[in-house]
């Protein structure tokens, strides 16, 4: 335990977290650890082109990769910015990493480089043509809009904080009108394809590889229906780990997780932590 993580404070969560890691550390192969990207593994930044993943975290999954059954990496990114912001593409460790983008509708695998991904939503076409229109109808022109093709994401970081909570009724009734699933998350409202989330990309992953634990870390509203399948998976006799990377801005994940930890600071050094003592020197 580093100065900068603390266990949840329930000794209920507490006594989890120690079987679920003695799992992972007796039996590394039946592992799986899945990542959130942004505000786990990324610190939060104001332009999401630059929200790189921490160095000691991508190091700290090279030396996991080696022993741990399955790595993933679990993002509403597109697995192009995933890849491109980590760093993960030709890492040694990473030979198996597999990376969920856009909420588990793309998968990219380190074994063979290939990305499927489904077309552009036709709604989502339609959305972005009339956008810039309807969010100066709100008065909401200073939004950035962020098009990630399957789904598209309205940016209020560094404007006036409300903007968001006064956006959200209008956001729910022109993805109600389109057929389009809203996203909440930190400084953000994303509109995407109905159908998947995190918590079935998890779930999907957790049976591919036939994980007898899963440790699952997230920061956001997002991550909210992977922590509720390692919830589900524990019911079926599978190990799980939840840890939360905390924020100011976000504490949704706090009474669910088994760690908690300052940030993605905290989150590189519980990473490292794992990686010394499963991969000792
Ligand atoms: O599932 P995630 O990996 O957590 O991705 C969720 C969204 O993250 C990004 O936005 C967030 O991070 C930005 C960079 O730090 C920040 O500026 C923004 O305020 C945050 O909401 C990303 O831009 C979105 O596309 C992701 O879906």
């Amino acid at each position: 335990m580093t100065a900068s993580s603390r266990v949840a404070a329930s000794g209920e969560a507490a006594s989890r977290a120690a079987a679920a890691r003695a799992s992972v550390v007796a039996d590394p192969a039946g592992t799986l650890l899945a990542l959130d990207f942004d505000g786990t593994l990324s610190h939060i930044v104001d332009d999401p082109t630059r929200a790189y993943a921490h160095p000691d975290s991508v190091e700290a999954l090279g030396r996991l990769g080696s022993v741990l059954g399955q790595l993933a990496i679990i993002t509403g990114r597109p697995v192009r910015q995933a890849l491109d912001l980590g760093g993960f593409e030709g890492r040694a460790g990473l030979e198996r990493l597999v990376i969920l983008g856009q909420y588990g509708a793309e998968r990219w695998d380190a074994a063979d480089g290939r990305t499927s991904e489904p077309d552009r939503p036709a709604a989502v076409a339609e959305l972005a043509s009339t956008l810039p229109d309807w969010l100066v109808e709100h008065g909401a022109q200073d939004v950035r809009i962020e098009d990630k093709g399957l789904a598209i994401a309205l940016h209020t970081r560094g404007i006036d904080p409300r903007l968001l909570d006064e956006l959200r009724e209008p956001v729910d009734r022109l993805a109600a009108a389109l057929g389009l699933a809203v996203e909440p998350g930190r400084q953000v409202i994303e509109l995407r394809g109905l159908g998947h989330d995190k918590g079935d990309a998890l779930l999907a992953l957790a049976a591919e590889s036939g994980a007898r634990q899963v440790i699952f870390g997230g920061d956001d509203l997002g991550d909210l229906p992977a922590f509720a399948a390692v919830e589900q998976l524990r019911t079926q006799g599978v190990g799980g780990l939840l840890l939360c990377s905390a924020s100011a801005e976000q504490d949704a994940l706090v009474a669910r997780a088994d760690i908690v930890l300052d940030g993605p600071d905290a989150v590189a050094a519980w990473l490292q932590e794992l990686a010394d003592e499963l991969v000792p020197a």
